[in-house]
């Protein structure tokens, strides 16, 4: 066991080593939905550029307030008005959105207004400044609004539009190739034969990357030989920004990834203390960075949650985050402690975290009945209502 990176090592050396592989582009905003910003965003305007009202009622200014009094209306301002600045000892009727009048800092929404002819009284006491929403409350001009290596969400793409900004420097989608490795795999769509088993690590690992935003733009399949195994990887090494793998990269005779890796390119690590995940390997091809996942379906899912994605999100240029834990008590206790820090696949039920019955790396079904993994780290014993992190599937 001696000879396991521990995991945080490992998730460490796999950031540091890796760097950003694609080029920028500008692209109208509409077209940006999810690409990683290549520039940082300074606001050229003020959001909302002048104040304005927040509530449809009455301006006024603060120091002509008198108990009683009735105020004539003066102007009429809709959204999208200049307004004339406001005449002394009067009000102005106003509707949400629309300018203040210059002289006024004080909205009094209609509800508290008793409409006498051409003339308002109030019903109750305004503080200064009641429901104005001021220059710049929103955003400054100046002000720093978004990053580059930060995604581009449809919330961010709002706020840009806020700032009428109409086109946006982003990185090109990384390029991503997938190898699968075993004789026994077939693809879905044909009868099993003796010893047969359906691919599912390819269509889950190009779903894996479509879902963090990247292109899958090639994804292959190997028999277990050397001779096609090298073919398929010089083959993305060419097509390819970043290159995942699962499968072959254990121990055994037909295990080929990790030897032609050593052939072709250079091995930065392989193996690290996590169950399951045990096997993985990092290296590099011409310059292109390589991931090795292993083959059993629950392995290659916690390997790509850890380490994959954040491997793909510096390449593609995106600031390089840590899924968010939450801390849960465990509903459970179990005495033995293992040398690997350990990703159950458990469920929250009433606050604690229960793990599946079935922890086995080759079950998915498992995976998919479950909520996240809970973190137990190496040589640790679980304990009933001690905490422990938690990661949702959904934070990674
Ligand atoms: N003597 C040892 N044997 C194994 C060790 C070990 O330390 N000593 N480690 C075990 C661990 S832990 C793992 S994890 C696996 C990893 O092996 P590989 O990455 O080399 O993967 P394969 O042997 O190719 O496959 C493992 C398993 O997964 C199935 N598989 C592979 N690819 C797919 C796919 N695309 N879709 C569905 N299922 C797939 C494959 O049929 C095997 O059952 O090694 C252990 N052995
Ligand atoms: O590392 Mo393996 O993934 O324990 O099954």
């Amino acid at each position: 066991m001696s000879n396991l990176l521990p995991f945080e090592e490992a998730l460490t050396a796999i950031e540091k080593a890796a760097t950003v592989r694609v080029a920028s582009e500008t692209l109208p905003l509409s077209k940006a939905l999810g690409r990683i910003l290549a520039e940082n965003i300074v606001a050229p305007i003020n959001v909302p550029p002048q104040a304005n009202s927040a509530m449809d009622g009455y301006a006024i200014a603060y120091q002509d307030w008198q108990d009683d009094k009735a105020f004539v209306v003066s102007q009429r301002i809709a959204a999208g008005q200049a307004p004339q600045p406001l005449q002394a000892g009067t009000c102005a009727r106003i509707f949400t959105g629309a300018i203040l009048p210059a002289g006024a800092d004080t909205i009094i929404m209609q509800e508290n207004a008793q409409v006498e002819a051409e003339q308002v009284r109030f019903l109750s006491t305004p503080q200064q400044g009641d429901n104005v929403r001021p220059s710049g409350q929103d955003m400054q001009q100046g002000q720093t609004v978004a990053l580059s290596g930060q995604q581009l969400s449809a919330m961010k793409i709002g706020l840009l539009a806020s700032l009428g900004i109409t086109q946006v420097s982003v990185f090109q989608p990384l390029r991503v190739g997938i190898l699968t490795t075993g004789d026994e795999l077939i693809p879905a769509g044909s009868s099993l034969q003796t010893g047969q088993i359906y691919n599912s690590n390819g269509p889950m690992l190009e779903a894996l990357v479509a879902e963090a935003g990247h292109m899958v733009t090639c994804s292959l399949h190997a028999a277990d030989t050397p001779a096609a195994t090298e073919q398929a990887l010089q083959q993305l090494t060419t097509e390819c920004d970043v290159i995942l793998s699962s499968g072959g990269v254990s121990v055994g005779e037909e295990d080929h990834v990790k030897h032609v890796l050593e052939k072709l390119g250079t091995l930065h690590l392989w193996k690290i203390a996590i169950k399951p995940g045990k096997p993985l390997v990092h290296a590099s091809l011409d310059g292109v960075p390589f991931l090795g996942l292993p083959g059993n379906p629950s392995s290659t899912l916690v390997t790509f949650h850890w380490f994959a994605r954040l491997l793909l999100s510096v390449c593609a240029g995106a600031q390089a985050t840590r899924p968010k834990a939450y801390t849960v008590k465990a509903g459970f206790r179990r005495s033995k402690a293992i040398q690997r820090d350990e990703f159950l696949r458990v469920t929250i039920q009433q606050g604690k975290a229960y793990p599946h019955a079935q922890q086995s790396s080759g079950a998915l079904l498992a995976a998919c009945e479950s909520q996240g993994y809970l973190h137990i780290k190496a040589r640790e014993s679980v304990e009933e209502n001690q905490e422990y992190d938690f990661y949702p599937f959904n934070s990674f």
